[in-house]
């Protein structure tokens, strides 16, 4: 039977995944959420006509005639209100940010004086109106500045903020559950036997779901063993995660325990195995309301498939654009002709002296091999039935 294709294996796992419940959080747990709702200004910014200059606030009209002596009449710093207003040959002394007091319609950069005392001598030219921010020139009241699906950045936080926004309304983060199966797996720090290995896939996805911007229910290790493989999915089921993250096991061996155990919790499948190198034998299913990836237990497979449909899954949830990021770049070594299955190459990249992006491929692609996945940059996505390609050939990547 023909594998499904990676584009229609996600485009079914999306299909049925929709954006998170909205909730209200605080500007500092805001960074990187997107916005449930359309945000308007609450005031006007600036919410009176504001001084952008340190000096002296005056009317224009006085300073026909250069040099000009005014009397200083009081002064107004940021955050305060000149009770008074500037009549003719007054000045007041202002900061930037404090509002322009009554009378005055311009402000003269202190540079363009001399002091003396209660007087002040214009020495230079001016311009009516200069060094003054009219109200609501940023902003004003009622204005939708920020709209719902905008992914927040520092640059929108300070927006929000200065709207007088201390909480957002953003999609919620996601809860990803993660369960290790086999008998071989130890916890790095414990003792292994001498055919034991230490198991690595499962921070790996933890770090990568938290970094995509979900939160984890660490499911630990389950040895190859149907009831302690159920009793970990129930806990998982119970907790109502979003989403359940299992590693290994999922190919035909005969330890490899987890599709059957996830059907008798009363998972759907959705798919298992897809045509794509490493990770053919990717599962997915729903459990409840519990979104289900069995992922392969080869570690590169592993990182693999949680790079092409973990990652969109998190995105989707948390009302994100798009499952992932392709680039365009040319190969940097030639490559064999490609089997039915599209491939996920590891490579490294640099820019060559045309701008391009130039993608090398390690030479061993064993899924086994972590040290070259953490060394690797990229990986060079190798469509079904590629022809052999030369050095210099366009090709895509997703940059790790
Ligand atoms: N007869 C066949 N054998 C295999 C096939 C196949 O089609 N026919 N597919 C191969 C492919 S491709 C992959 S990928 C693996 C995936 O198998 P499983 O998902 O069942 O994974 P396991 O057998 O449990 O483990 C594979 C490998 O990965 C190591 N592993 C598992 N979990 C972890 C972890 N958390 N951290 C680090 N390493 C882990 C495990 O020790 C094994 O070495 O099946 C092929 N076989
Ligand atoms: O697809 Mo397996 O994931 O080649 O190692």
């Amino acid at each position: 039977m023909a594998l499904m294709n990676v584009d229609d294996a996600l485009e079914q796992l999306l299909s049925d995944i929709s954006v998170s419940e909205v909730e209200n959080v605080s500007l500092h747990n805001a960074t990187a959420r997107v916005l449930a709702a359309d945000l308007v200004a609450n005031r006007d910014q600036p919410p009176f006509r504001a001084s952008a200059m340190d000096g002296y606030a005056i009317r224009a009209d006085n300073v026909k005639e250069l040099p000009t002596k005014l009397q200083i009449i009081g002064e107004v710093p940021a955050g305060y209100h000149f009770p008074d207003a500037v009549h003719n040959w007054e000045a007041v002394r202002i900061f930037t940010g404090a509002p322009v007091p009554e009378g005055a319609d311009t402000v003269v950069m202190q540079e363009k004086t001399e002091r003396d005392g209660a007087f002040v001598t214009i020495q230079q030219e001016i311009t009516k109106g200069s060094n003054i921010r009219e109200a609501g020139q940023d902003f004003a009241t009622g204005e939708t500045l920020l709209k719902k699906g905008t992914e927040l950045t520092y640059r929108h936080l300070a927006l929000a903020a200065a709207m007088n926004h201390a909480v957002l309304p953003v999609y919620k983060r996601p809860v990803i559950a993660i369960l290790a199966t086999g008998d071989e797996l130890v916890l790095p720090g414990e003792t292994p036997t001498e055919s034991q290995i230490i198991a690595a896939n499962n921070f790996a996805i933890a770090s990568f779901a938290q970094t995509i911007g979900a939160d984890i229910m660490d499911l630990g290790i389950a040895r190859d063993d149907m009831t302690e493989i159920s009793t970990t999915i129930e806990k998982a089921v119970a907790a109502e995660v979003d989403c359940l993250i299992t590693i290994g096991g999922v190919s035909v061996g005969d330890h490899d325990l987890v599709q059957e155990a996830l059907k008798r919790a009363g998972m759907n499948l959705k798919f298992w195995r897809i045509a794509m190198r490493p990770g053919k034998p990717l599962l997915a299913g729903k459990l409840g309301k519990t979104q289900v990836l069995g992922l392969p237990g080869n570690p590169v497979s592993s990182m693999t498939c949680a790079l092409l449909f973990l990652q969109p899954i998190i995105r989707k949830m948390l009302g994100k654009k798009g499952p992932y990021k392709i680039t365009d770049a040319v190969l940097g070594s030639a490559l064999p002709e490609n089997d039915y299955r599209q491939s996920y190459m590891r490579a490294r990249m640099h820019i060559d002296k045309d701008g391009r992006t130039v993608a090398s491929i390690f030479s061993d692609q064993d899924s086994s091999k972590l040290s070259s996945f953490a060394e690797a940059d990229c990986v060079i996505i190798r469509p079904p039935n590629s022809p052999a390609s030369k050095v210099g050939t366009p090709c895509q990547i997703i940059k790790l």
